[in-house]
């Protein structure tokens, strides 16, 4: 390994399921980072407005909560279903909640001694300067079959076809957005990991940016 230059900033992007949060959580651990998924703060503001009885169309109220979430915003398990994916992504469309949430994910990025964010527009939008870009993808199908079977172990009536059909609607969406579209920072790496397991994708990620520090 070489040695990891001070605030080192490593940007993981892509589609959903597309292993990113795998990436970067043993990308962190091996630089010795700290991580920020930041699909989490769009779930947890989706996820606070439908508590408060909003309506998810009402950009203020979502803008509100992402302006007051708990430090603690991340523990929530129901974070991670597959109604809260969809949820988050209407509530990421509104620019007053990406504004909202700025702030936070740059001074997460900022602080001493760097770290991993990923999410959808961490390249382009959160972290341009980033020493390292990665844009991680894999094919629906490969990416469905992983959420579905991450989905079935708590719920055994999770069905692919449904799950597939998110994960495309989620990536139109979140790809066609006015705000922060989802798309590979022109600086970016691409990694496509249909054919990789997930040991293979991260030595894959781990040459593109060893080889990203060594230039
Ligand atoms: N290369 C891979 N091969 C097989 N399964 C993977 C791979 N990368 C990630 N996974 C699994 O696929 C699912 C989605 O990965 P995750 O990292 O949560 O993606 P994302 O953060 O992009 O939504 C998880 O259950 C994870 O364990
Ligand atoms: N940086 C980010 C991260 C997530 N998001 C939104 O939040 C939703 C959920 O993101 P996620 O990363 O938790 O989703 P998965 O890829 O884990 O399924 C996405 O579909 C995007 O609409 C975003 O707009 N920008």
């Amino acid at each position: 390994m070489m040695r990891v230059p001070e605030g080192l900033v490593i940007a993981i992007d892509g589609p959903a399921a597309s292993g990113k949060g795998t990436l970067a959580r043993r990308l962190a651990a091996h630089y010795g980072l700290p991580w920020l998924d930041t699909g989490l703060l769009y779930r947890a503001v989706a996820h606070g407005v439908l508590r408060a009885g909003a309506s998810l169309d009402d950009e203020a109220a979502a803008a509100a909560v992402a302006r007051n979430l708990p430090a603690d915003f991340a523990d929530n398990p129901a974070l991670r279903t597959s109604e809260a994916g969809r949820a988050a992504s209407r509530v990421a469309a509104f620019p007053a909640v990406r504004a909202a949430l700025v702030d936070m994910q740059r001074a997460f990025a900022a602080r001493p001694p760097g770290a991993v964010l990923d999410g959808r527009d961490i390249g382009t939008v959160i972290c341009p300067d980033a020493r390292v870009k990665l844009f991680v993808t894999a094919a629906p199908e490969i990416r469905a079959g992983r959420r579905h079977q991450e989905l079935a172990a708590r719920d055994p009536d999770a069905s692919y076809e449904l799950v597939l059909a998110d994960i495309r609607k989620r990536d139109a969406d979140d790809a066609s957005r006015a705000t922060a579209p989802l798309k590979p920072a022109p600086d970016a790496v691409l990694l496509d990991t249909s054919d990789m397991d997930a040991d293979a994708a991260f030595a894959a990620a781990l040459a593109i940016v060893e080889q990203a520090l060594a230039t």
